[in-house]
């Protein structure tokens, strides 16, 4: 690694000796990644301090790229590991035979309370309703979505994992979730230049990592989480009855019970804990997000708005609010989701994966250790697969039976292969949901002589949209 790029590796940029070819300080990560693809095609590698990245840039490298067993692996990035004590534990970051254990076991048993199935309906129906009963309180006044929409959202996952809501202003919950969203701003800050140069981590003083890097607000933000969800488990493991599990923590903490005795079970308190803040973290932000992401496009689209309302007045009578039952009917709606996915591109790079053998990826070696990338709002502006990439153009994802084509080529917002998100079928019905009971009751549109713009905070891991206002009117 100190000579060159090894044989056989994608062509890129390996940059200077220990430094390797980091963006220039007028560069966003985006326009850094977005320069070098344009040199060196849609598979490149760059070496980021001592770093090896290879950038997938095409749909179909990226199919064979996250289906191949070889690919699999998270990189042990240092902001990563403080959230996990520096262990192969939970679901986002964890690898190997830990990693598919505890997410096969987490699959099924969202799975078997509920999650992706029309079961789901009334509640998702009831935090929609509550969300919107919140936003009724501001009507006319030009406003930003806050955290209550945040709340609505982790509402829905968490009485799968924790058979528990919160009022959408309860003040605890939205102070966990300010600081998920504060986490996610710090892992992608300063923190990141120990990820590039691990050899420094020991080198670095205490003091700069917490004045500099913000380890020491991270690290009282972890405590923070970990205090939250061991009251919750503990209340738990109070009332668990064997015989009727309520919620994911309940099964998990009998699969604790079951293997107590077995030194290397995955199953533990500590594994509980890291899941459980992984499953808080994938699920609040990303919906949420999305759905800002919507209510930006329905406020600049005023003729896709309206026409989507015209669909629900036509299906969904005004009484009730829009359930998943009206799917079949709406599709439209569906296809504005969709587009809303490709155009926001949310998890920009999504979340990287690591070699954890030296592979092959269409010809080139792929050595052990790389961190491999998916460049997906490059994938989805691809005009190979977008007829009109630049536009907000729902149209891309109707089919011509005129239903909404939910799997399409060029489309990847939850990523693919074995660790696609596990969440999808969740999130789907959410936004379904909450974008119909949206539109139903509000018409949304930007405050009076403001330009709303869909710039993107500047942040190399979420693409989330830059705070906004706009007014909801209502409709009935
Ligand atoms: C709009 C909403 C969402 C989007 C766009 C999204 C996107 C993604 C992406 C791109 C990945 C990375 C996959 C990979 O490594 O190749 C991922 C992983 C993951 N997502 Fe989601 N996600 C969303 C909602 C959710 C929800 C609601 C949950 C809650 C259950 C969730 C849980 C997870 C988990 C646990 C992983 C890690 C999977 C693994 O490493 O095996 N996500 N998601």
């Amino acid at each position: 690694y100190f000579t060159g790029p090894p044989p056989g590796i994608p062509p890129g940029r390996w940059g200077i000796p220990f430094i390797g070819c980091l963006p220039k300080s007028s560069e966003t990560v985006f326009q850094h990644i977005e320069n070098l693809r344009k040199e060196y095609g849609d598979i490149f590698h760059v070496k980021m301090g001592s770093r090896l990245f290879v950038v997938l840039s095409e749909y179909n490298i990226v199919k064979t790229a996250f289906t191949n067993p070889n690919l699999q692996g998270r990189p042990d990035f240092y902001s990563l590991g403080v959230y996990r004590n520096f262990e192969n534990k939970g679901l986002v970051f964890s690898e190997g035979s830990k990693w598919h254990n505890v997410r096969r076991f987490t699959l099924r048993h969202l799975r078997d309370f509920g999650m992706g199935k029309s079961s789901m309906d009334v509640t998702v129906q009831d935090e929609a309703k509550a969300l919107v009963m919140d936003l009724e309180k501001n009507c006319e006044d030009p406003i930003e979505l806050t955290l209550s929409l945040n709340c609505a959202v982790i509402n829905v996952l968490w009485q799968l994992v924790a058979g528990c809501r919160y009022d959408v202003t309860d003040e605890r919950m939205t102070y966990i979730l300010k600081l998920t969203n504060d986490d996610f701003n710090d892992i992608q800050g300063n923190i990141m230049i120990l990820d590039m140069f691990p050899a420094l981590i020991p080198l670095v003083p205490r003091f700069i990592k917490d004045k500099y890097m913000k380890l020491d607000t991270m690290e009282a933000g972890v405590a923070i989480g970990r205090e939250f969800y061991m009251e919750i488990i503990q209340e738990h493991q109070s009332t668990l009855d064997p015989e009727n599990p309520r919620d994911y923590i309940d099964t998990f903490l009998m699969e604790i019970n079951a293997h107590q005795d077995d030194p290397d079970s995955d199953y533990t308190l500590e594994n509980l804990l890291v899941s459980l803040d992984d499953l808080f973290a994938a699920g609040s932000e990303t919906s949420s997000s999305t759905l800002r992401w919507f209510v930006l496009y329905m406020a600049l689209n005023p003729h896709i708005q309206e026409k989507v309302q015209r669909i629900i007045d036509e299906v969904v009578p005004q009484d009730r609010l829009p359930s998943i039952d009206d799917r079949d009917s709406l599709q439209y709606l569906e296809a504005v989701i969709h587009e809303v996915h490709r155009k926001s591109s949310l998890v920009a790079f999504g979340v990287y994966h690591r070699a954890t053998q030296t592979t092959k990826i269409n010809n080139y070696k792929i050595p052990k250790d790389t961190i491999v990338m998916q460049n997906t709002a490059h994938i989805h502006n691809d005009k190979a697969f977008w007829e009109k990439p630049d536009e907000f153009y729902p149209e891309h994802f109707i089919g011509e039976n005129g239903r909404c084509l939910t799997k399409k080529d060029g489309f990847l917002p939850f990523s693919i292969g074995r660790r696609a998100c596990l969440g999808e079928t969740l999130a789907r019905i959410t936004l379904f949901i909450f974008a119909a009971a949206l539109l139903q009751k509000f018409k949304i549109s930007p405050p009076d002589g403001e330009i709303l713009t869909t710039e993107p905070i500047d942040n190399p891991l979420l693409n989330q949209v830059k705070p906004y206002k706009i007014v909801l009117t209502k409709r009935f």
